[in-house]
């Protein structure tokens, strides 16, 4: 089974391409949706976010508040640090679940969807990678109008993460998603054609 990676910045319209393929049949393994489900409430992660972050990061009904725990994280890179110490094992030990499921299903192509996937070391395998780029200028607007954050707000999160221009160098595969919709489905098209002809 291939394992397309798909990654890219903050903002950069992974979640555009991983949707454009999901209607266009292939299956897609989440790492944000993944993300959200293991902190659910009782999940052991939400218990160990509770003892290292406190209850200044919850809600009064017991759920995470997200805005206060992102706000804290993304100024804060030991917090960000202790925060994917405690999330990423259980992400990556439901991404390889998925995947075996994908595989004794007889899929032939998965994408995995992961925005982190070079900063952890690629530790699913993913082979090729696509990288979704777009211009710094374009990210950050999208990003302030998406979130509904400030400039600084916004370049906090965009620093969070390894440099754009470094994942795109590493790709295997990159589409420039700083035109219109149609202009980035038109490059994942061939993208894909080019994966299937060549596996
Ligand atoms: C900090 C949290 C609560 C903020 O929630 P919020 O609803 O504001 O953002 P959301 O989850 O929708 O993420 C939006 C984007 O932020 C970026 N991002 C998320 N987590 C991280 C992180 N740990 N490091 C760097 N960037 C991140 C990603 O590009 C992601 O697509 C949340 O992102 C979280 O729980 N992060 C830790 C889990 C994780 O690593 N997720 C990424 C999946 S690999
Ligand atoms: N080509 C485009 N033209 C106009 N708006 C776009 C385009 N691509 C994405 N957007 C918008 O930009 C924002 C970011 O896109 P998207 O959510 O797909 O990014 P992402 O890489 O999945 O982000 P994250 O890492 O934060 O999950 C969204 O509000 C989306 O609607």
């Amino acid at each position: 089974m291939i394992k397309v990676g798909l990654t890219g910045g903050i903002a950069s319209g992974k979640s555009l391409v991983a949707s454009y393929l999901a209607q266009k049949g292939l299956p897609i393994i989440d790492a944000d949706l993944i993300a959200r489900e293991i902190i659910k409430p009782g999940m052991p992660a939400l218990l160990a976010i509770k003892e290292v972050f406190g209850h200044s990061v919850f809600n009064a009904d017991g759920t995470l508040n997200r805005k206060a725990l992102g706000e804290f994280v993304f100024s804060n890179a030991q917090a960000l640090a202790d925060l994917n110490a405690i999330t990423h094992p259980y992400i990556y030990s439901e991404i390889n679940r998925q995947l075996l499921q994908y595989q004794e299903a007889g899929n032939q192509l998965v994408i995995l969807d992961i925005p982190l996937l070079y900063e952890s070391g690629n530790l699913a395998q993913a082979q090729p990678v696509i990288v979704v780029t777009v211009s710094a200028e374009i990210q950050l607007e999208r990003l302030m109008q998406r979130n509904n954050l400030t400039r600084v707000a916004a370049q906090q999160r965009i620093k969070a993460q390894m440099p754009l221009a470094e994942k795109v160098a590493k790709a295997d595969f990159v589409v420039d998603n700083s035109g219109s919709m149609d202009e980035t489905y038109r490059q994942v098209d061939q993208i894909i054609d080019a994966i299937k002809r060549n596996n």
